[in-house]
């Protein structure tokens, strides 16, 4: 099994040794999964657990004060599973993968996807603020009122990695895996969005072909700015690159090129290929991966 997981595109971490032995972590548990599909969903659980990463326990929190998370998981034949817009689960890419799974549909929104994911034992109502992200919202002084005040608040901070100046950006730590066993793909992405964004927001991170995508030619997790990586549906743009003869790391060196050229913004992408080989690229100031081959699976 061969599996890439990235812990999101930003500036460059306080604490990055931490923040890689986390990461190591999690593409040795996806490498140890049977199929590629698990292998995506093990690695992101050890990610989404750990309150270093912007996904799960950690994740950022809306302009009301809650964590609601995000994921999506595809299939290289293009079976699709995305869950958004959830407070209080911690495992938003099991969520997805049920979607996948369980359901004729692709994507379920909010306190749906709470019910479905709750009605097939994964666990709900976890408390996902970090204590940081608590003593950080404790000293933001947010508005009382709803979505217009909330609007006016967050005008100014929302996608600044660094609301009000405090240090320990967590805007930019979503996670991601890709794994290959040889024959098939799989591809997933999880986030808690971005800080200060308008209750209700969702991403990139669960839009098939934005946040991630698979297909016979490649698997794909993105990370960054989410509005605008959906603008460019900029997995799906990675994928694409590859069906064209790309291999892996030339199609995310040339999506990350034409994403900066098209908004400006900054994002990073992890790949594989149907041939096996694994890409990374990103224009932020850093985006930390793991790969792991083994050669037992
Ligand atoms: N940190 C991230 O990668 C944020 C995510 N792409 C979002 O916009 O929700």
């Amino acid at each position: 099994m061969q599996v890439i997981v990235h812990g999101g595109a930003g500036t460059v971490p306080k604490e990055p040794e931490s923040r890689q032995t986390v990461l190591e972590t999690a593409a040795n548990a996806g490498a140890e999964s049977e199929t590629p599909v698990d292998a995506v969903e093990n690695a992101i659980h050890v990610l989404e657990s750990s309150p270093r990463f912007n996904a799960g326990v950690g994740g950022a929190i809306q302009s009301d004060g809650v964590v609601r998370t995000d994921a999506g998981i595809m299939t290289d034949d293009r079976r699709v599973g995305a869950a958004c817009s959830m407070p209080g689960v911690e495992h938003a890419v099991s969520v997805a993968r049920l979607v996948m799974d369980e359901t004729p549909h692709g994507f379920v929104s909010s306190e749906h996807a709470v019910a479905l994911a709750e009605a097939y034992g994964i666990e709900t109502g976890v408390d996902l603020r970090s204590k940081r992200t608590r003593e950080k919202w404790a000293d933001l002084e947010a508005p009382d009122g709803g979505p217009k005040a909330q609007l006016e608040w967050i005008r100014d901070q929302y996608g600044q990695s660094d609301p009000d100046g405090r240090d320990d950006p967590k805007d930019h730590d979503t996670v991601g895996a890709v794994a290959f066993d040889g024959e098939r793909i799989a591809a997933a992405t999880s986030t808690g969005g971005r800080w200060l964004a308008l209750a209700g927001r969702v991403g990139d991170v669960p839009q098939v072909g934005s946040g991630f995508y698979a297909c016979p030619a490649a698997g794909v997790s993105a990370t960054g700015a989410g509005e605008d990586i959906a603008r460019v549906t900029l997995s799906r743009r990675v994928a694409r690159h590859v069906e064209r003869g790309l291999d892996a790391q030339a199609a995310t060196d040339l999506a990350i090129e034409e994403f900066g050229e098209l908004t400006g913004s900054s994002a990073g992408v992890i790949a594989i290929d149907s041939r096996g080989g694994i890409g990374a690229a990103y224009n932020s100031d850093a985006m930390q991966t793991a790969r792991v081959s083994a050669s037992s699976r």
